[in-house]
């Protein structure tokens, strides 16, 4: 059914903020449901502004946490779903090497979780990991474990890939127009930079963004964007670090100097560089994003350069290019899937804590059930609102 024109805005069956991976699959499963479906962007598209660019994100089925290992298998099926509709090659599979040392806390907690599940996922002991990546030279003592179905996803494809087919189901998507203002209600109103839009439901996706809009809605989340920056280091020796050889994608933890970790990419959208980075970043305003703080001396890309030099001796140890990318963080670093405690047709789908790009597909698929008054496929009790007692009470 097309939108109808009213008096007091355009009325849709549903309105969704953020034209980043999740909140395009979430208005593509709300296309696909037959609900008549506005997407709002705040940026011409396709734009490097967010979260969700660029070309290579992992996805893995390795995860401590079994509530986002139980929505893999699904996840791994909707990509597959979305390439045979679209056309187009997203997912290539490399394999994932989990880098740690028993004992350590972090690394237990990843071993224990595979052990459980007694998945796709197992163990290496280290003449195993030197014999089939010797392009890797971890620490003495080191283990491995080693998820062989992990890979990486081609995010920009992937997000271009998506939004065609929310419009081939009918959605409509607006870019270049911001959204200034959300009035709350049965049928809720949302003007933006170009117009004015009515629907009984909404979806928030709007990534580092998100507070702005929670804000004026009485909700204050704990949610903290960060400025990330995303090396690549050139191969010494060309093409020895391909997607095509043995150089899988890795994530190292429980490394004294860096906490959060650090990950890696087979080279893949830059010929000869392979993307190293740390898994973390510094508070950020993200319209602010390019403009570092003076005297920023950018510590992660000094404990990278170390990093490279000892543990990837293909590699040369000063990064080749920096580009910047945000992450919107939790405490707890798990995803905010919710309703809003107090206006129960306003869905929030924020936090997604630099892991959020391979559940894209079913979180999309939650934040369309949860707008639609359905019981979720997976529990979100871990993803709950309540779960930060201040926001609550501010909102309410
Ligand atoms: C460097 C980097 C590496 C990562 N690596 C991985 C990985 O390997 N594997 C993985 O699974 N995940 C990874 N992630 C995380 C993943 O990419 C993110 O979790 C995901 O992209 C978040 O998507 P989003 O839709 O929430 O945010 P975004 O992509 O930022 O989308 C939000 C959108 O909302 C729009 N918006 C905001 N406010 C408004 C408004 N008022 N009006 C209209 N539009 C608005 C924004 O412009 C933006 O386009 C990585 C992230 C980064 C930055
Ligand atoms: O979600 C992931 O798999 C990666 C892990 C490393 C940091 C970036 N995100």
């Amino acid at each position: 059914m097309a939108a109808a024109s009213e008096p007091h805005g355009t009325r849709y069956d549903a309105i969704v903020i953020g034209a980043g991976i999740q909140g395009s699959f979430a208005a593509y499963h709300l296309a696909e449901r037959g609900k008549d479906t506005l997407l709002l962007e705040q940026f011409l598209l396709p734009h490097s502004r967010g979260s969700s660019h660029g070309q290579s994100r992992i996805i893995r089925s390795a995860y401590p946490q079994q509530h986002y290992a139980r929505m893999m298998p699904e996840s791994y099926r909707l990509w597959q779903r979305l390439e045979a509709r679209a056309g187009t090659r997203l997912y290539r599979r490399t394999g994932l090497l989990v880098l740690g040392a028993p004992g350590e806390p972090e690394f237990e907690r990843w071993r224990r979780a595979a052990a459980r599940r007694r998945g796709p996922v197992e163990q290496l002991d280290a003449a195993a990991r030197r014999r089939r990546f010797p392009g890797f030279r971890p620490r003495d003592g080191g283990a491995a474990l080693w998820d062989g179905a992990a890979g990486l996803l081609h995010a920009d494809r992937a997000l271009r890939a998506v939004q065609e087919l929310f419009r081939r189901s009918g959605g409509t998507l607006r870019d270049g127009e911001k959204v200034l203002g959300i009035e709350p209600g049965a049928l809720l109103a949302v003007s933006t930079s170009a117009g004015r839009y009515r629907a009984p439901r909404l979806v928030i996706a709007a990534g580092a963004w998100s507070s702005q809009l929670l804000a004026p809605l009485g909700l204050r989340l704990p949610l903290q964007p960060l400025r990330v920056h995303v090396c690549y280091w050139k191969e010494k020796v060309p093409g020895s670090c391909g997607l095509d050889r043995p150089f899988p994608c890795f994530l190292a933890l429980g490394l004294p100097r860096a906490p959060h970790g650090i990950y890696g990419l087979p080279a893949c959208e830059y010929p000869g560089l392979v993307k190293v980075c740390y898994h973390h970043g510094s508070p950020v305003d993200p319209d602010q994003r390019d403009r570092p703080a003076p005297g920023d001396r950018r510590p992660d890309v000094a404990l990278l350069r170390r990093f490279v030099g000892c543990c990837l001796p293909g590699l040369e140890p000063e990064p080749a290019l920096l580009e910047t990318c945000l992450y919107t963080n939790t405490p707890d670093g798990d995803f905010i899937l919710d309703r809003h405690p107090k206006h129960s047709n306003i869905v929030i789908g924020a936090g997604f804590s630099g892991h959020g790009f391979k559940l894209a597909p079913v979180v999309g698929k939650l934040l369309c059930e949860l707008s639609l008054g359905e019981e979720p496929s997976y529990s979100t009790a871990p993803f709950s609102i309540s779960r930060f007692p201040g926001a609550l009470r501010a909102a309410l």
